[in-house]
């Protein structure tokens, strides 16, 4: 968890009043965000209320139909440090069919930081070797990406993006099918980039291990954001009860209330 304080400096992410509509249809509206720098931000929310959606309009994936982002400050239409961002998108895989090793697909992500046709150079090959430690896969370098399970390839994903040393990394549903140890795995490597002053903002429908590094969580419902404040947690398997609302989806034996579209969300 992140000791900054937030909104004591400028947000790193900062969109007002941002739409999006796809094939004409409206998928996000009237979303306001600021992250600031060294927050973990969770986005929850039912399947289809825009999560992914946002995150590919914060990276600029998806064009805004409406509203104003600013990336570290800068107004979208001239940012240009877009290595200072790491995105893992949802449901990827790392192996797609190329038969490229561990190493080489993270050091694929250092290709925003090198010089176009420039050979690996020293510090590409140190932060490829601390991303792949940082999520425990130092000893696989050489092995096939093909050969590895699938929470193995989401970790190896996960390194590609940390290689190109980032300040804000977007994760869409890293722990999505992931088995525990591989959850825990990633947990750690966040937990470190965290600690080392990143901004995480990431997607998720289960925190698993990651619970304790959350710092804010904002919900979304139908393409609006119907909370955003202290980290909403789960219940855990020993019936604790914690001080925050407990609000979340897609968890079994909980109500569900953010998948009644007909009820009104109130803390
Ligand atoms: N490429 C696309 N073409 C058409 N509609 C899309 C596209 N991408 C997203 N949508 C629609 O936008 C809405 C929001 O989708 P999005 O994937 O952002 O939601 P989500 O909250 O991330 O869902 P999930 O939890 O299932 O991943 C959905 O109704 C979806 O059908």
């Amino acid at each position: 968890m992140s000791t900054s304080s937030p909104g004591a400096s400028e947000p790193v992410v900062e969109l007002r009043d941002g739409a999006v509509a796809i094939a004409g249809r409206p998928i996000l509206r009237h979303i306001d965000l600021s992250v600031h720098a060294g927050e973990f931000v969770t986005l929850l929310g039912p399947n289809g209320s825009g999560k992914s959606t946002l995150v590919r309009a914060l990276v600029g994936l998806r064009p805004l139909t409406h509203g104003s982002l600013r990336l570290f400050g800068t107004p979208f239409e001239s940012f240009r440090d877009w290595h200072r961002l790491g995105f893992v998108p949802q449901r990827s895989s790392a192996a797609s069919g190329v038969p490229a090793s561990v190493a080489e697909v993270v050091a694929s992500g250092r290709l925003t930081r090198r010089r176009l046709l420039r050979p690996a150079g020293r510090a590409d090959k140190a932060a490829v070797a601390s991303a792949l430690e940082l999520v425990g896969l130092a000893d696989r370098a050489r092995d096939s990406v093909a050969t590895l399970s699938g929470g193995q390839q989401q970790r190896v994903l996960i390194a590609r993006a940390l290689a190109g040393e980032p300040d804000l990394f977007f994760l869409d549903e890293p722990t999505a099918g992931v088995d525990l140890p591989n959850q825990q795995a990633l947990a750690d490597a966040l937990g470190a980039l965290s600690r080392g002053g990143s901004t995480v903002v990431l997607v998720t429908h289960e925190l698993g291990p990651l619970e304790p590094l959350v710092d804010r969580t904002v919900v979304l419902r139908d393409g609006r954001i119907v909370y955003d404040g202290a980290p909403l947690q789960v219940d855990d398997a020993h019936g604790h009860h914690h001080p925050s609302p407990r609000r979340t989806d897609h968890h079994p034996g909980m109500v569900a209330p953010l998948d009644r579209p007909d009820e009104e969300v109130s803390w």
